[in-house]
């Protein structure tokens, strides 16, 4: 069942300026419930952009986004910020959690702002603490524990609000490669158990977790790739291939 669908979407930053810059030309695709999809792209490419108007951070120039079938360019701020909170969960390369709060707590803090009952948060962890094993730092605080455990917290404060979209831009950008394993392995986790994500990076190895690739190049989708049966490190070389040819300009 699809999920988001993206038609003809485009985003032009200046637009009544000299110089408009035509950030995403023409993107078109869609994501069914379930997937794990990697976007990819030189910088300047659009990945930001485009994961800006997915988050409804940012609303397309034209073009239309939905996510459930709720077209996202008719929402107010108001309606926009709300459904970010109920729909959308989100994990970025540098964690963003409260160093004032325990780690507890910055999980919390999502239900707290929904004004969830206590007992239903407490229900809700129970569950993530086993699954992203931080038992043993989840009354610490950010500032006492590692980039590692950091970004096993922002992933809980993520899925604590079981969204229909976990949106992840960069989040092993910040580790060293035997940490970004542990993180990767747990997205698959997270992603076998029915989460639908949408992770943007640099990295072939990163991407080479996800089921499909998307190459963005100008604004516009140059090419995608589905991992299929290939093994991890077969699917990464087809990926940095793939990387290697966009930025030669190839065909
Ligand atoms: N607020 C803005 N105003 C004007 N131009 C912008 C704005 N935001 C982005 N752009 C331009 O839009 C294009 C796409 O930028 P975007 O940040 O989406 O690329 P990116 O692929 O995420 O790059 P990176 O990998 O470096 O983060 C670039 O040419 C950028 O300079």
């Amino acid at each position: 069942m699809t999920l988001l669908n993206l038609q003809h979407v485009q985003r032009v930053f200046n637009q009544n300026s000299v110089n408009p810059v035509m950030a995403l030309k023409d993107i078109t695709f869609r994501i069914d419930q379930g997937e794990y999809v990697a976007i990819m792209g030189e910088s300047g490419a659009g990945k930001s952009t485009l994961l800006n108007i997915i988050a409804t951070l940012e609303q397309a120039t034209s073009g239309q986004v939905t996510l459930n079938g709720q077209d996202l360019g008719k929402l107010s701020k108001d309606e926009a910020a709300r459904y970010r909170r109920e729909h959308l969960g989100f994990v970025f390369q540098h964690f963003n959690l409260l160093d004032s709060l325990s780690n507890r707590d910055n999980i919390y803090l999502p239900l707290v702002l929904a004004k969830t009952p206590l007992n239903v948060m407490q229900e809700r962890l129970t569950p993530l603490v086993n699954r992203l094993r931080i038992n043993k730092i989840i009354d610490r605080f950010p500032s006492e524990i590692s980039g590692g455990q950091q970004q096993r917290i922002a992933i809980a404060r993520a899925l604590i609000t079981q969204p229909d979209l976990l949106l992840a831009d960069e989040p092993t950008g910040a580790l060293d490669s035997n940490t970004s394993n542990e993180i990767l392995e747990l997205f698959d986790d997270v992603n076998k158990n029915g989460q639908t994500i949408i992770m943007v990076t640099h990295s072939a190895a990163a991407a080479s977790h996800a089921k499909r690739t998307l190459f963005i190049k100008d604004g516009r989708i140059y090419h995608e790739l589905y991992r299929g049966d290939l093994t991890l490190p077969k699917y990464q070389q087809q990926i940095s291939q793939t990387m290697m040819t966009l930025t030669n300009g190839g065909e």
